[in-house]
Parts: structure tokens; sequence; C-alpha cells
């Protein structure tokens, strides 16, 4: 067990990146995808569950947990990890994103956004600062800064005016942080699309220095092509020897191909979510269940896949079960998504690791070329 937090990178393959993050509560092995846990749990999945699928780390959401049941409750219980029964690493989102998706009522200015609670409409106020403070009660592993993520698409003054905000606010969070050995403090880069103001946020997070650096700002709305195009510069400006994280990212291709333009971490409810509206993905591509052509197919979702729902149910049960609206649905297609996103993540480190990305990429999207699933 390391007391300290590191990042080690073991190989390259053009600009994609595979190594292991150390930290007290375990490693993380990169690229990594990281399933969502909003309210204390990656709804329909027990913890060994997501464990088994895969993954070393998990999301934790300050927005929802500081609303319900408060960070103050959970920290008196013992901290998030013991409250969710996770013991191995927690990355929580700072706050600020949900706030703009989810919260009504929303105030923003220079020291921070005040807003209603989407469950009871009480008042609540998100600052550096206090996004600090709650992260440290939960007791995450990786702090994210408080930040400001513009909605696309927006003119260019206006992001340079949020990028700006999000940079004071990201020293703000710094000096909120403090040194805590054994946890890290991540920057995120905001910018748009617009590749200059993208390199000044990148200056302006090194000048400030951060234990790894998050590209947000992305997957709101500007689609894979764009999204693609500002990542095929904005990690350069982000130093080689830290974590790279792309928040809220995303489908399948979307991951490979994020992986391939030198990212490191993602995030992205679809795995989850897509479970509970029996939308599957398989190698193959997607499956949605809920269509009659399975009602009578004896197949597994996917002959190669060594998940529960592969290795145990046809398709003719998963359709019945998610008609039938019975909770086995969503435990089920969940366990096989986040087992396929984490089969996609290793086949990634295995690939990078061995020097043939490029023929695995192209062997990932022939095999998603082809016709019935
Ligand atoms: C889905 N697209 C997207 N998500 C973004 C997110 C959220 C990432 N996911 C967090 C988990 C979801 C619930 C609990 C934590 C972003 N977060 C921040 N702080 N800043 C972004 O620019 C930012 C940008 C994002 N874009």
């Amino acid at each position: 067990m390391t007391e300290r937090f590191s990042f080690e990178l073991k190989a390259t393959d053009g600009k994609a990146r595979t190594g292991v993050i150390n930290t007290p509560r375990g490693e993380i092995r990169t690229p990594a995808f990281m399933p969502v846990g909003t309210a204390a749990t990656v709804k329909a999945m027990m913890p060994e569950s997501v464990r088994a699928t895969g993954a070393d780390i998990l999301l934790g959401n300050t927005y929802h947990l500081m609303l319900r049941p408060t960070a103050e409750r959970i920290d008196r219980l013992g901290g998030l990890h013991k409250f969710m029964n996770w013991d191995r690493p927690i990355l929580t989102d700072s706050g600020g994103f949900q706030v703009m998706s989810l919260a009504g009522l929303r105030k923003l200015t220079e020291k921070g956004v005040t807003f209603k609670s989407h469950i009871d409409g009480s008042k609540h106020e998100l600052t550096p600062e206090r996004s600090m403070e709650i992260q440290k009660l939960l007791g995450s592993d990786i702090v994210m800064c408080f930040d400001e993520c513009p909605a696309l698409p927006a003119d260019r003054d206006r992001i340079a005016e949020s990028m700006r905000l999000s940079m004071r606010w990201a020293a703000r969070s710094k000096e909120a942080f403090g040194d805590r050995p054994g946890h890290a403090l991540f920057g995120i880069q905001q910018g748009g699309l617009e590749a200059d103001f993208r390199e000044e946020s990148a200056e302006a997070l090194k000048e400030i220095g951060f234990d790894g650096y998050a590209v947000g700002g992305l997957a709101v709305g500007e689609g894979q092509e764009a999204m693609f195009g500002c990542l095929d510069h904005a990690p350069d400006h982000l130093p080689k020897d830290k974590p790279r994280y792309l928040m809220g990212v995303g489908k399948p291709d979307d991951i490979v191909g994020a992986v391939a333009r030198g990212i490191d971490m993602m995030d992205c409810v679809l795995p989850s979510r897509s479970g509970r509206t029996g939308q599957v993905f398989t190698r193959r591509g997607v499956v949605n269940i809920k269509n009659a052509r399975h009602a009578d197919d004896p197949r597994p979702l996917d002959e190669a896949c060594s998940c529960p729902a592969c290795s145990n149910y046809s398709r003719a049960y998963l359709h019945h079960v998610y008609r039938s609206n019975e909770m086995i649905s969503g435990m089920l297609l969940t366990w096989h998504n986040l087992h396929y996103f984490q089969e996609i993540m290793q086949g990634m480190r295995d690939a990078i690791g061995a020097g043939t990305f490029e023929d695995w990429q192209a062997e990932f999207h022939a095999q998603r070329a082809q016709g019935d699933i």
C-alpha cells in the first residue's frame, strides 16, 4: 500500500498510453473506465459486483450527496467508502456541472453558485472552498476542482469568460484543498472547442500545479466529430507524466477514440443508465432487448461474453424480465454493460502495452460493422 498518489506510465502506442495510478486504497489501471455511483451506489449493482466487472475506481457525486444524506452525515458515519462498502479508490466530481444540469433557480457569481435543491427546493451554495470541504468530508481519493462548464454552442467571449472564471476557481480550489498526502486534486481544463483557450487553460492549470488534469467542457452536445477535433490538440498541452481524465465520456467508440488521442481516464452514466432502459452494448453493436424479435431467441446477448447475463440467460428471458419490469432486468443488463466496457478497457491496455493498438482499433470497428445483433 502506498501512502502517496503516483502515476506510472508503462507504455505508449502513438498518442495512446497505458499505466497505473497508485493510491493508498489500491491501484487504478489506465486507460480506466470509472462507473458512476451518483447517490453512493452504482444503480442496480452491489459493490462486489462492480468490482467483479473489473472496475478499479468508481465515482461519487458531490451535488447529490451534499443534498442527501449530506456530506456531514456521511462523515459522521465514517466516510463514503465505509458508507457504501467500497474500499477501493473513489473520485468525486466537484458539483458545479450537476448544479447547472439539475438544480433550479441558479445564481452564478465570482464567489460560486447558489441554487435550489431539485429534491426539496431548499437553498444551497457551492463555492470552490465548500466543494473542497464536501469532498474532504466524503473522504474521496481523487478530488475535482470546482469549475464552470459552459453549455455549447456558446460564443467565444462567453467561453473565454467562463474558462477564466474556472481558472480562478481552480486556484481557490487548490488553496482550500491544502496538503493532503495520499489524496489527489485534479484541475479541469476548459475552453470549449477553441484551441487557443484550451492552451491558455492548460497553461493556467500547470502554473497552479495538480496531481492530474481533466479535460472538461466536452460531451455537452457538440457531437463526436467536434469532440475528437478538440481532443486532437487539447490533451497535448497537459503534462505527459500526470493522468488525463476526459469527463462524461462516453459510448464505446467515443472511449476508444479518446484513448487514441491520449486520454487515460473516463466516466459515463451510459452503461448503467442504458442497463436500466434495455439498451445493451455488445462487441457487434447495440441490442435493444425491448424489441419483440428477442421474445423467442434462445441465444445469449453475446456468445463471446463471460458476464452472468450472457453465461446464464437467453435473450428471450432478458426480453421477458425487461417487459415485465422485473428488478433482475436492470441488474443483469447493467452488469453486462459494465463488464463489456471494462473488457474494452482491458483490451486497450493490453494492445497499447503490446504496440498493437492500431490493429486492435481496426478489429474493434470491424466487429461493430456486422449486421444482425
Ligand atoms: C456527460 N457529459 C459530461 N459530463 C461532464 C461532467 C460530469 C462528469 N461525470 C461526473 C459524474 C456523474 C454524476 C456523478 C459524477 C463534468 N464535470 C465537471 N466538473 N466539469 C466538466 O466540464 C464536465 C463536463 C462533462 N460533460
